[in-house]
């Protein structure tokens, strides 16, 4: 049987690259939080933030031997940079199957996805809208590539609040799919999004 509301993301594990890549993420926070004003000494974090570097950097495996264990199994969904627990990039955003065949999540996002003073950018809400619309088609049948995605800024959205995602197919024709999404925030719908897919899918790495 179906749960009620199936998980379509990756949830993040408390150990392993997932608690390193939360603790990173923070780091990006802090840092921009900080900025020139706070007291800490600069240099002496990069030096830090550079010594953790090199040491993952040291002990990465190849590019390409990497890259065939992201997309096998469950790696399809760890590592994208709107949902992905493996992406510090990701804020991250976690996706659920609803009822009816759409999908929905609930993120809050910080001084790092800024665009105007104390909102989005709008570029970030095209990423959030673009990946959850793809997710969308991978829920409810054929899914595919973005050959256009339109959207509409209907108000400023806001940081540091909460925002629910949504995603559903709405239409398919031929290899065309066409699909809508909302970014709501306290119940109001600030971004809306539709998007044109076209059934192809790339080779993964192997
Ligand atoms: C069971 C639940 C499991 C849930 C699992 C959860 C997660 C799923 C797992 C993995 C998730 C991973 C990712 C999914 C999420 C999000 C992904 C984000 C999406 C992207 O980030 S993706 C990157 C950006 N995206 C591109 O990088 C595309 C570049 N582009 C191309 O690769 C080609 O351009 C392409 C492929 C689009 C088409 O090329 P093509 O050669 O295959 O087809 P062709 O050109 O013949 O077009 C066929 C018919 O579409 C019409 N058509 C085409 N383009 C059109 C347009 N723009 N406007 C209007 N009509 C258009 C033609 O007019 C023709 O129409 P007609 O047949 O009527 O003549």
């Amino acid at each position: 049987m179906t749960p009620e509301r199936p998980e379509l993301t990756a949830t993040p594990r408390n150990k392993g690259v997932d608690e390193a890549v939360a603790a990173a993420r923070r780091v990006i926070a802090a840092l921009l939080h900080a900025g020139d004003r706070s007291a800490a000494e600069m240099s002496t974090m990069a030096d830090r933030l550079n010594a953790v570097a090199d040491h993952l950097e040291e002990h990465a495996p190849a590019v390409e031997e990497r890259m065939i264990d992201m997309w096998r199994g469950e790696g399809v969904t760890r590592h994208d940079p709107v949902t992905g627990p493996e992406n510090a990039l990701a804020p991250p955003l976690h996706l659920h199957g609803r009822q009816d065949g759409s999908i929905e999540g609930v993120v809050v996002l910080g001084m790092p996805y800024q665009g105007p003073p104390g909102y989005v950018h709008g570029g970030v809400s095209a990423l959030l809208l673009d990946h959850t619309l793809g997710v969308a088609n991978h829920w409810a049948g054929p899914s595919g590539m973005t050959a256009e995605l339109t959207l509409r800024y209907h108000r400023p959205t806001p940081l540091f609040e909460s925002l629910t995602v949504t995603g559903r197919q709405v239409s398919v024709d031929g290899r065309k799919i066409r699909t809508v999404g909302t970014i709501s925030a306290g119940g109001e719908v600030v971004v809306s999004a539709e998007g044109l897919f076209i059934d192809k899918q790339l080779p993964r790495p192997r």
